[in-house]
């Protein structure tokens, strides 16, 4: 499917434009369903975007939040992406959606998946908004390259679920929704700041393989228009 690149002067331009377009999207699902839902990525990039969107003035009891991917660490970790979401997108106006963790605590990363899995398995599919990131390295969710499970997160007959991801460059244990759960949102962005990432996603762009820079499978195979969203 196409990609379009919006690109924005600023990345506080970007947060308020990307913020108005998702808020109008969830509101016009719950126009037509009474509900709505949005998978948030973590890291460095999403905070300002998090921040303009908690402002908005839209029917957020309707309204569930996840994540596309987590770090197996508690949400009082600070690497936490639950403690991302937390304090910056579970405020003000948002303060009255619905959150549904990935991280679980339970003895292994495994068990966490599974429950992570049922407890996901209640928000409606597709998803009405996915926001991805993207890492120097080419991944987006938790599909990083040399990842254990990144050939069956990839794979788009593997069922929609949150399975485990343990890679080099990702730290901790990961838990991420796999690509068939993310791939089809009404919505789907891939937001990413500075030329730095302008860089990656054109190597991503060219050819080579999707497992050298995962990004690949969603900008190759994603069923949805993929939105660009770049700020320097
Ligand atoms: O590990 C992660 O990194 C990516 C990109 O993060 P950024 O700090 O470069 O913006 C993010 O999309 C993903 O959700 C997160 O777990």
């Amino acid at each position: 499917m196409a990609s379009t690149l919006h690109s924005f002067a600023s990345a506080a331009d970007l947060a308020g434009s990307l913020a108005d377009k998702v808020a109008d999207t969830l509101s016009a699902a719950i126009a037509a369903r009474g509900a709505a839902s949005i998978a948030v990525s973590g890291g460095s990039t999403p905070k300002a975007f998090f921040q303009a969107l908690s402002t908005r003035d839209i029917a957020w009891d309707k309204v569930t939040i996840t994540l596309v991917d987590e770090r197996f660490v508690p949400a009082d970790n600070q690497r936490s992406n639950h403690l991302l979401v937390d304090a910056n997108l579970l405020q003000n106006k948002a303060k009255a959606a619905r959150f549904v963790p990935l991280y679980q605590p339970a003895a292994s990363v495994e068990e966490a998946a599974r429950l992570a899995t049922a407890k996901s398995a209640e928000i409606g599919i597709p998803f009405d908004v996915v926001i991805l990131g993207m890492g120097g390295d080419g991944h987006t969710a938790s599909f990083f390259p040399g990842g254990s499970n990144l050939a069956e997160a990839l794979d788009a007959s593997t069922p929609r679920s949150i399975i485990t991801m343990e890679a080099e460059g990702a730290g901790e244990p990961r838990l991420t929704f796999t690509f068939s759960s993310l791939q089809d949102a009404a919505l789907l962005v891939l937001h990413i700041e500075g030329e730095g990432k302008k860089d990656v996603l054109a190597k991503a762009e060219g050819s080579g393989d999707e497992a050298e820079m995962p990004i690949r499978a969603v900008l190759r195979r994603a069923t949805s228009p993929v939105e660009i969203y770049w700020a320097p």
